[in-house]
């Protein structure tokens, strides 16, 4: 076995208590192998990284968002989702090529890897160039070709639900057990009852999960309302939806029955506060949802709705927001925030990991604790949370390996994506003008 010791640091760990400890991590399984304290681990390891002056926390998961649309960073802002999407967005997403997504998603693992996140979710076009990019770069992620039916001819959105599937069917398990799939319908209103069904279906006998934007914002809600009669989540069960596995982004428009029936499920939901704020689609109950006993991951949804990456800014904008919509200065506290990017985005995702412990998936990231605006440390969970950023990442790690060393990206030329991105984003927007 070849292994990495991580040493000298402090550790986050699972229940949140703060100890002097070395973690042993066998690259061979990418699984942590011991946590112990300072000198009691054999110093033999292949490897080592200096965590002297950092805290160990698992690695963020970005549980939901688009990768690619960093080229749309700031190209359309301060709209509602509706007319953002119809009049921004889609027009020029018409123009994507393959390779606008690769570059586009290797700017994203750039941003990812840069602020401790390891592992992602991406609803997106031309996965298989997405794929690509995660095995190159060393993140974790599950992915899913999203697909639409509204504006769209049967023939082609028939095609398009089935590109999905395949994908889905194909490329589960690849890069070593990185990847993982699921079957993306993008929306209970974008896509048509008949194909959401054949889809949903068909997932199942692929045997991958669903994901798919839910009650997101009223305009979503009230058609289903009017049309059906009935709830949107009780139209997700209806067409096969809320298994295990499945995973739904937003959550914000759900009412009580909602919320009972999805705690009642074996399906978890995916927080995005700052896109939520942006585009104002309104406060999701994360409190509820976490009364209730629902499994909550964090997502940031694409960088043109947040605008970043930085899983940090998400914690701290879910602990903000969760307190604004609950009207409760006590509700989501720090430590609640902090597990939703964690231990519960990776159990929307599926993954063993969003834990620093002797078994789980070796990814983490070490954040320098030696600065201002994270001293004096009565409360490092708290730091995690209300004061510390991406910025403060110095490590990360995925499934063993080092993708990160003293803010240095490793596993990708991050001046050379950069530069790329630029020109890339720029032709992008000149071919849709
Ligand atoms: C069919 S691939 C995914 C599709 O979703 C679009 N999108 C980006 N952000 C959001 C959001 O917040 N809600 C709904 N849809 C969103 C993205 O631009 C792609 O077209
Ligand atoms: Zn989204």
């Amino acid at each position: 076995m070849t292994t990495l010791h991580v040493t000298n640091g402090r550790v986050l760990r699972p229940d949140h208590s703060v100890t002097e400890s070395d973690v042993l991590i066998d690259q061979s399984t990418g699984t942590i192998e011991r946590v112990a304290p300072p000198g009691r681990i054999d110093a033999t390891a292949e490897e080592t990284l200096d965590a002297a002056g950092g805290l160990v926390v698992p690695g963020l998961i970005n549980a939901h968002g688009h990768a690619a649309m960093t080229l749309l960073r700031g190209y359309a802002d301060d709209k509602a989702l509706d007319a953002w999407l119809q009049e921004d967005i889609w027009p020029v997403e018409a123009e994507l090529t393959a390779e606008d997504v690769r570059v586009g998603t290797e700017l994203a693992a750039v941003e990812m890897i840069r602020t401790g996140t390891t592992g992602f979710a991406d609803m997106y076009f031309e996965e298989p160039h997405v794929a690509g990019v995660v095995e190159a770069s060393g993140l974790r992620a599950l992915l899913g070709h999203g697909f639409v039916s509204v504006g769209k001819d049967e023939d082609d959105a028939r095609e398009d639900m089935k590109t999905s599937v395949n994908f889905a069917d194909q490329y589960d398990g690849l890069a070593g057990g990185r990847i993982a799939t699921a079957v993306m319908p993008h929306s209970l209103t974008t896509v048509n009852e008949e194909l959401l069904r054949e889809a949903v279906e068909r997932a199942r006998e692929a045997e991958v999960p669903v994901h798919i934007h839910a009650n997101e914002t009223e305009d979503e809600v009230d058609p289903i309302v009017d049309e059906r009669g009935v709830r949107p989540l009780d139209y997700a069960e209806d067409v096969g939806l809320l298994e295990d596995g499945d995973f739904l982004a937003h959550c914000v428009h759900v009412d009580d029955a909602e919320v009972e029936r999805l705690a009642d499920s074996d399906a978890t939901a995916v927080h995005c506060p700052a896109s939520n704020a942006k585009l104002a689609s309104g406060i999701a109950p994360v409190a509820d949802m976490l009364d209730a006993g629902i499994t909550v991951g964090l997502g940031t949804d694409g960088a043109a709705s947040n605008n970043d990456l930085d899983m940090f800014d998400e914690i701290r904008d879910a602990a903000m927001l969760g307190k604004l919509g609950a009207d409760d200065a006590a509700a989501v506290p720090a430590g609640a925030a902090v597990r939703m990017a964690t231990e519960g985005s990776a159990a929307a995702l599926g993954f063993d990991s969003g834990r620093i412990e002797a078994g789980a998936n070796a990814d983490l990231a070490v954040v320098d604790l030696d600065a201002a605006h994270l001293t004096p440390a009565h409360d490092l969970v708290s730091h995690l949370a209300y004061a510390a950023s991406g910025q403060d990442v110095r490590h990360t790690v995925c499934d063993g390996q080092v993708l990160m060393e003293e803010r240095e990206i490793r596993t990708l030329d991050a001046a050379a994506i950069r530069e790329r991105a630029q020109e890339q984003a720029e032709d992008l927007v000149a071919r849709a003008e």
